[in-house]
């Protein structure tokens, strides 16, 4: 059977960089961010429901980010009708992906694993965290990210210091080969006790 590692944590914490760590390590990783991106893609399954929700959001049967970023600072509301969207057909993807793996261990990265207290979907979760002005600064310094995109986001996120009570193992992401290392020692630890 699948061993299921729910890999989670706030935004900016590095579960992005901490996935490909699980990648690089040769063991397939499903990540609900490029779900999403899939779904926004021309032919995705959130397009047409997105036109209705926000006309200006699709052009060429895209969906732009930006102008969902712009949507979503206007009316409070916004963002909790885009979930009511995307976030069952996100569901079924991972649904998808978790029937046909037939690795010993498989990764899925998901930014509110612990908001929709899914974790006991899975065997184990790993939190990555950050202290809190390296995770803002971090974030602050995307393109098109802004203080207030930022406040948003972590308004609707689960504090860190909670997430920290509720996961298995955790990781700080403080340096890139020290991460590194802890991937390897945390894969070797699960194929020990569940192999
Ligand atoms: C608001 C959007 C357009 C911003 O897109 P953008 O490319 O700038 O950011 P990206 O998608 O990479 O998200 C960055 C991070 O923001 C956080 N985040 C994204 N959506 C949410 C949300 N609904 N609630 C809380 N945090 C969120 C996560 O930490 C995520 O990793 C986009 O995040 C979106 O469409 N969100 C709604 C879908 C969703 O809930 N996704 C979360 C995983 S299912
Ligand atoms: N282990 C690490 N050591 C040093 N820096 C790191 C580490 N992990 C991540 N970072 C830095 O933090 C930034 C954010 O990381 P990443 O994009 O992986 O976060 P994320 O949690 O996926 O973000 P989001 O929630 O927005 O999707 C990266 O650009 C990288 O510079």
């Amino acid at each position: 059977m699948t061993f299921r590692l729910g890999l989670t944590g706030s935004i900016g914490m590095g579960k992005s960089t901490t996935a490909a760590m699980f990648t690089d390590a040769g063991l397939p990783v499903w990540d609900a961010d490029s779900a999403v991106h899939r779904l926004y893609q021309p032919g995705g399954a959130a397009v047409a429901q997105i036109s209705a929700l926000c006309p200006a959001a699709t052009t060429n049967g895209n969906v732009s980010r930006e102008t969902l970023k712009v949507a979503i600072a206007a009316d409070p509301n916004m963002l909790t009708k885009l979930e009511a969207i995307v976030h069952p057909l996100v569901a079924a993807d991972r649904a998808k992906f978790i029937a046909q793996t037939t690795a010993d261990i498989a990764i899925l990265d998901i930014p509110l694993l612990f908001e929709k207290s899914s974790q006991h979907e899975f065997h184990a979760t790993l939190l990555v965290t950050a202290p809190a002005d390296l995770q803002r600064t971090r974030v602050l310094q995307r393109p098109g990210m802004t203080e207030q995109h930022f406040q948003t986001m972590l308004a609707r996120q689960m504090p860190d210091a909670e997430k920290r009570a509720l996961a298995t193992h955790i990781v700080e992401t403080l340096d890139l080969s020290a991460t590194q290392a802890y991937v390897k020692v945390l894969i070797a630890h699960i194929r020990a006790r569940h192999a």
